[in-house]
């Protein structure tokens, strides 16, 4: 009889911790994703959710644990020049140009790539097609938000590491935003999200990281209670 072994885990990450000044952040995360699979990280505000983000973007590296892509230590030299090819990343930080063109901030990165042709489909799913000749600076939050998702077509690298990818955008750029998640993964695309917003991304295993500091008493719980005491 033979015994087929399972599959190694596409991104493995085991037993992760990370501490900064002297202060533990993250402790014993361990997380299994296959192609096609979904991470989404929730917590309070400085719980950890950016900073793991970071680890499996290879910014920094975990204090103690590991994080393995096909069953190498992404930290390692050789394995992280390959892995970060892997990688998009999507942050706050738009790294969007003002005074280039929408087209031009997405096609230079496709350009870069070393590919050609998504660019402009990619712009107009996101509903940007009648600004692609317009400056960036000319953008609303939103439509700058959509900017930076036309790239994670564009590009269209494996894994995708998103943090807040949903802030700003109306409720349309959130569905478009599930949809592009959904069709990736059919594609056996990895997606890890660090949310505070509610999104729809079915089938995701969900992390939910604990609060760093005991609760105190916050300004809303005072107000609930009729004002300090
Ligand atoms: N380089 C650093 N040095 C020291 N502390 C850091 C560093 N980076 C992050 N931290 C601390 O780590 C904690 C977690 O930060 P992180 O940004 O990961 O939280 P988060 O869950 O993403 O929060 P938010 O919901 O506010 O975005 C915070 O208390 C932050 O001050």
């Amino acid at each position: 009889m033979s015994l087929r072994k399972p599959p190694i885990p596409r991104l493995l990450l085991s037993n992760v911790s990370c501490m900064r000044n002297a202060q533990q952040i993250l402790r014993h995360v361990n997380v299994s994703l296959h192609d096609g699979g979904a991470l989404v990280l929730t917590g309070t505000n400085g719980s950890g959710k950016s900073t793991l983000l970071r680890m499996l973007a290879g910014f920094s590296k975990p204090s103690a644990g590991e994080i393995l892509w096909n069953g190498h230590n992404i930290t390692e030299s050789g394995v992280f020049h390959q892995y970060k090819l892997q990688l998009n990343w999507l942050s706050l930080k738009d790294a969007i140009k003002e005074k280039f063109t929408v087209l031009d901030n997405v096609q230079w990165f496709e350009i870069l790539e070393g590919k050609q042709g998504k660019s402009i489909p990619a712009i107009e799913l996101m509903g940007l097609g009648r600004l692609m000749k317009e400056k960036a600076r000319m953008l609303s939050m939103g439509q700058r938000k959509r900017v930076q998702l036309a790239r994670l077509l564009a590009i269209d690298r494996p894994i995708w590491l998103l943090d807040e990818p949903s802030v700003a955008l109306d409720d349309e750029g959130t569905r478009l935003l599930e949809f592009i998640i959904k069709e990736h993964r059919k594609k056996g695309g990895i997606v890890i999200v660090a949310t505070h917003l509610p999104i729809d991304i079915q089938d995701s295993l969900i992390l939910r990281l604990p609060p760093r500091f005991p609760r105190r008493m916050t300004l809303v719980d005072m107000l609930d209670r009729g004002g300090p005491d």
